[in-house]
């Protein structure tokens, strides 16, 4: 734990809160919302978030630990297994679980096993609507009141995570329910998240964005080699790491077109986030069992499961 050496250390409050939520919820919405700053990336495809990221948002005189999961789904090959362990290992020892539920979406089949399983957890439990800007009113009580039944938590909230509607209620709420302790990290931090790792994501994110019908779940992104140089910029080599050779054909485009839109779009927005120059080399290398590789795991904060 690290000293962070504020004056009234004995009034702090720090915990920690899973999130926990189907693909596509906006558990990262929301956490970004949160904490204040972008700190996972978003797509409107479901299961981006594949490793457990930690946000961390300040409320006056507390840290809110959030941890944001993969979404939880039933999985079936290996990668999605260790996605959704990564999900649930999260909530262990956490002082509150948060169930992201997309209200627009509704009380679907599939949500069901997540809000029994929910429902069964010992720690205290939050459920957050989200989306309650495209959700009708009716329909969002009529969901409130059956997942309030069905779970029984300590409160429910209605948020719009990308119109920050409700946010702040819920972020005071939130630390309210924080136990006392001392912060587990400095004031300035705001995630948990390296830079390098950072980097992969959002370039992960780039192709997600502009290759997702014809790329689905392919694609890997590996920070190789983070250089920051003298002269305060930041040069980043990364593999991208497909399937099937058909595959990078689709990557890099003709005359190498999409790659460099990718690394465009990705240059700027990392730019952006590090606050300097950045350089952005990019490889594409096809890797057919990437999925079944260890030390990929272990690069994008997933553990290997059996
Ligand atoms: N209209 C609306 N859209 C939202 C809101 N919150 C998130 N979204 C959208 O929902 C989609 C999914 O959001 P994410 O934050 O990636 O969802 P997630 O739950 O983290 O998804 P996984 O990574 O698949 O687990 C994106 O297109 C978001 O822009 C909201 O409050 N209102």
């Amino acid at each position: 734990m690290k000293d962070t050496n504020t004056p009234s250390e004995n009034t702090q409050h720090c915990g920690l809160v899973a999130i926990v939520g189907a693909p596509n919820a906006g558990k990262s919405t929301l956490v970004n919302a949160l904490v204040g700053q972008k700190i996972a990336i978003i797509s409107p495809k479901a299961q981006t978030t594949r490793a457990r990221l930690m946000g961390i948002a300040l409320q006056d005189q507390t840290q809110i630990l959030l941890v944001d999961t993969p979404g939880i789904f039933t999985p079936k090959k290996r990668f999605d297994r260790a996605m959704v362990a990564a999900a649930w290992g999260s909530a262990e020892g956490a002082n509150l679980v948060a169930l992201v539920v997309d209200a627009s979406s509704g009380l679907t089949r599939r949500i069901e096993p997540l809000v029994e399983a929910v429902a069964a957890r010992k720690e205290p439990k939050v459920i957050i609507l989200n989306k309650v800007d495209i959700t009708p009113k009716a329909e969002l009580l009529a969901l409130a009141q059956k997942l309030y039944e069905a779970i029984k938590p300590e409160a429910l909230f209605m948020v719009s995570a990308t119109t920050g509607d409700g946010v702040a209620d819920l972020k005071r709420s939130l630390a309210d329910m924080m136990p006392e302790s001392p912060w587990h990290f400095p004031e300035d931090q705001v995630s948990d998240v390296t830079d390098r790792m950072l980097a992969a994501e959002i370039t992960r994110e780039q192709i997600f964005l502009q290759l997702h019908d014809e790329l689905p779940y392919a694609a890997a992104v590996e920070t190789e080699k983070y250089e920051e140089r003298k002269d305060g910029s930041v040069a980043i080599h990364q593999q991208i790491l497909i399937a099937r050779d058909s595959q990078k054909a689709i990557v890099v485009g003709h005359h190498g077109a999409r790659l460099k839109e990718i690394g465009s779009k990705a240059r700027a927005e990392l730019s952006q986030i590090l606050g300097c120059k950045v350089h952005l080399f990019l490889h594409v290398k096809v890797s057919p069992r990437w999925d079944e590789d260890r030390d990929i795991y272990n690069e994008i904060g997933l553990e290997w499961v059996r």
